[in-house]
């Protein structure tokens, strides 16, 4: 005779079933009647979550719009997603309707990793509160603040140019500390002066462990929303001890570096930077007994957000400089053209770099670092073209989609900077697209974009960017995947060699004199 089966199956199998159909009525309840966007079919309880593939969702979501449409939805446990696929939604709902369009969605891993924790702006709902931090860390991120920093992002550049000649293979590493020490002397005062600095090094911790947590897609929790309920140490409870790391970093972002310049503040040895600027007005920018508080978790949230993004940016560009030797040649001609061989390039030469300029919009469109941005949640249900979009839905721009159209972006796995130069008016630059939408839109998109130009332009000037050889002087292809997220590729293998002895000179001497300064 079969056991009899337990009651417990019973119970859980009929609140599964009771829970779809209850689901099914509410859906078909609030939306009026009205369609919801279309997209893949789902299965009962579980929707869409078989569909969601674990790596590269982006491209999964180009298929489905070309399947489906410009706008599609589909739904995982509790989270309902909308996923919008052409540069037209995204501009009319992200950007026009920005007012009901840029809440953060609290997935069930954000929860656990806020328990009792700070929380820092970008992860914030469109509070006062929010507003607040935003309105105090704009003020020095302005287009015309941003350029107070260009000696510092100078000087960064030449010292990372010695180290470029000395231990190129290491590539990597020094851009982290160039970029790491631009935002540390802009947000703390501190200089990098080590490879192995503190600071660098936690934020990379960081970033790796806090980047996966971003995508609602990702982690169980988020689809079975009872897990949260299990102890820790149960199967399946691993998301617990992720999100206390988490919450440990986040705590670290905000507490190591600013008890650093509150103790050298003391030893009145401070550098001027942002937070000592801020703590100068004593109180007067917020009128709030906390103010010190909100300086505190901005400057970490500035830590954090603004040197791996930009690292992720210059690594694109070199990409293209390695697998496109022609656009790389023409690079090196018009900042010959411009700069001559005797100097390095500054800031008053970038507006005479028309065809370097639209190599960086280029490797931002070609090899986007945030596919789908950061995605946003709806604050109240909305209509758009006579479809029903329910209040909190996460709603992410595809940007890798967009910006791999054939339509706007003809051939757009070809890093082709010449689509730039005017012939394709309609191709939306990534310039406008790639920083993010209306009240989320990156804060640091001037002084990025400034690293970028500054950095880009120097290496150009004394480096070639070559394949590597064996030792039979055969070219070792590159192992790249364009639709990976720039973070979790492998080392890209390059050969970043001196121009000219000329170029390996003047690389010294500024090095030289960057010191001195
Ligand atoms: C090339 C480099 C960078 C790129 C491509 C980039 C891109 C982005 C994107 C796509 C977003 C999401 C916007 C949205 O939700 O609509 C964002 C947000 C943000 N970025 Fe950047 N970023 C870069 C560099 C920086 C730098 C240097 C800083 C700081 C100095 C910074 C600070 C931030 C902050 C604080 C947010 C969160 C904004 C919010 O939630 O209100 N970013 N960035």
């Amino acid at each position: 005779m079969d056991p009899p089966v337990h009651p417990v199956v019973i119970l859980t199998l009929a609140s599964a079933v009771s829970l779809y159909f209850y689901q099914k009525w509410t859906h078909q309840q609030r939306s009026g009647g009205l369609p919801y966007p279309p997209g893949p079919k789902p299965d009962p309880v579980i929707g869409n979550l078989r569909q969601i593939p674990k790596k590269k969702q982006w491209v999964t979501y180009q298929q489905w719009g070309k399947q489906y449409g410009e706008v599609i939805y589909f739904a995982v446990g509790g989270s309902q997603i909308v996923v919008l696929n052409s540069a037209r939604v995204v501009n009319d709902l992200l950007e026009k309707r920005g007012a009901i369009y840029s809440d953060r969605a609290q997935s069930n891993m954000h929860m656990e990793i806020a328990q009792g924790n700070i929380t820092l702006f970008p992860e914030m709902k469109c509070t006062e509160e929010f507003n607040l931090h935003r309105k105090v860390v704009n003020s020095a991120l302005s287009a015309t603040a941003s350029r107070t920093y260009l000696p510092c992002q100078e000087r960064e550049t030449h010292a990372l140019l010695g180290r470029l000649l000395e231990t190129p293979d290491s590539y990597p590493k020094h851009l982290r500390r160039a970029t790491g020490s631009i935002i540390l002397t802009v947000t703390y005062g501190h200089k990098v002066m080590t490879d192995d600095d503190e600071l660098v090094k936690l934020n990379e911790d960081a970033i790796a462990h806090i980047f996966p947590t971003v995508d609602p897609t990702n982690f169980a929790v988020n689809f079975i929303p009872w897990l949260k309920y299990l102890p820790s140490w149960a199967p399946g409870a691993g998301f617990k001890e992720y999100a206390r790391i988490a919450r440990e970093y986040k705590t670290k972002w905000a507490d190591i570096p600013f008890a650093e310049v509150r103790e050298k503040m003391a030893a009145g040895s401070a550098e001027p930077c942002y937070v000592t600027n801020l703590l100068a007005q004593n109180g007067s920018i917020t009128n709030r007994p906390d103010e010190e508080d909100i300086i505190k978790v901005t400057a970490g949230v500035l830590y954090a957000a603004g040197s791996d993004t930009t690292v992720m940016a210059i690594k694109s560009f070199l990409l293209g400089m390695l697998l496109y030797p022609d656009v790389q040649e023409k690079v090196h001609q018009e900042i010959d053209k411009v700069v001559g061989s005797d100097r390095l390039p500054t800031w008053s030469d970038m507006d005479s770099l028309p065809y370097f300029q639209n190599c960086i919009l280029e490797s931002m469109r070609w090899k986007p670092n945030a596919p789908v941005g950061i995605p946003h949640a709806l604050q109240r249900d909305d209509v758009y073209e006579g479809m029903f979009l329910p209040k909190d839905a996460v709603v992410m721009a595809n940007v890798w989609g967009i910006f791999h159209d054939e339509k706007m972006y003809p051939d757009p796995s070809r890093f082709w900077p010449e689509r730039w130069d005017g012939r394709f008016p309609d191709a939306i630059s990534p310039r406008a697209f790639g920083f993010g939408y209306s009240r989320r839109i990156c804060p640091g998109r001037h002084m990025a974009f400034n690293s970028l130009l500054i950095m880009l332009s120097n290496i150009m000037a004394v480096f070639k960017i070559e394949k590597k050889r064996d030792v039979d002087g055969r070219e070792i292809e590159p192992i790249y995947d364009l639709e990976e997220l720039e973070l979790f590729m492998p080392f890209i293998e390059c050969s970043i060699t001196p121009r000219s002895p000329t170029a390996a000179a003047l690389v010294r001497s500024s090095v030289a004199s960057s010191s001195e300064a």
